[in-house]
């Protein structure tokens, strides 16, 4: 696959390096973010394993981990999982308030139920579901009003990439967020591009740091430098226990959104120490 060429490149920013010994550059303050996205999956008994999986994996200090189950196993979940080491988020809110939306979950219910993070705008969603970028964006500063982190999803499509107009499907699904999000500080952005997710096809650790590179940049225009610096720019796209170390050493990667990996613990735990030195101490 070809690299998409940048139209500016990415202004130099504050990078500094954690370790003395280990050569990774950081380029956000931010603190690693993975988050396992286990999608419409499991039953009962493979929910109680993966939980135990977990429970018994070794997870670096100085990082964040959640976890989002479908709604149904939030609940066990909740119960039986090690919540010192990972929280919790639901995989999709409705876009407003209570009320007579059959099907839907609400961001005050997640909340009133002690979830504290919550998936928006997946592409499966957007694609399957019909959320246009402007729901996405109203999903998302109704979920931020309501207490909730956001883990907001963007990215393109193979043919958008190949045809030249992936920067410009980033900016509108961008611009639809800024037109929304008052407050980034409970904002993670997951950079997802489409053709990656659950095909094994990964972008290259170069291909993913392009695009992380270009939305800092975004970022820094649209929010300024200081949002821009704090905010945690994750990649999703058929990461793996083996390919996401050399993921995590590119300056602008702050984590993953991990799928199909995530559904198995000791897989996902790999994933999470990853980390490496971008851990906070
Ligand atoms: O969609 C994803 C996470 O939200 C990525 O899924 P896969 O890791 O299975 O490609």
């Amino acid at each position: 696959m070809q690299l998409c060429k940048l139209s500016q490149r990415p202004a130099v920013r504050g990078s500094r390096s954690r370790s003395a010994r280990v050569e990774v550059v950081c380029s956000s303050s931010a603190k690693f973010f993975v988050g396992g996205n286990w999608k419409a999956n499991g039953s009962t008994a493979s929910v109680a394993k993966l939980v135990d999986e977990l429970n018994a994996g070794t997870i670096p200090r100085g990082i964040d981990v959640v976890v989002s189950p479908p709604f149904i196993y939030i609940d066990y979940v909740m119960q039986h999982l090690d919540r010192a080491k990972y929280q919790l988020a639901a995989q999709n809110a409705w876009i407003g308030g209570n009320g007579a939306f059959t099907g839907e979950v609400t961001a005050e219910q997640l909340t009133d139920f002690g979830v504290p993070w919550v998936i928006l705008g997946h592409s499966e969603r957007r694609s399957l579901c019909g959320e246009s970028n402007e729901v996405v964006g109203k999903k998302t500063a109704h979920a931020l009003a309501a207490g909730l982190g956001v883990i907001a999803c963007i990215g393109e499509t193979l043919d958008q990439r190949n045809s030249g107009s992936m920067f410009k499907v980033l900016d509108a699904q961008m611009d639809a967020l800024v037109a929304e999000v008052k407050d980034w500080s409970k904002v993670v952005l997951a950079y997802e591009p489409v053709w990656a997710i659950g095909t094994g096809v990964v972008a290259t650790p170069e291909q993913a740091q392009e695009v992380h590179a270009y939305l800092r940049q975004y970022c820094t225009k649209k929010l300024g430098a200081a949002v821009a610096d704090k905010l945690r720019i994750i990649y999703g796209g058929s990461v793996s226990d083996t390919n996401c170390k050399d993921l995590s050493k590119q300056e602008d990667i702050d984590g993953f959104l991990v799928g199909g990996a995530s559904l198995k613990g000791p897989a996902f735990v790999t994933i999470c120490n990853a980390a490496g030195p971008k851990a906070q101490p």
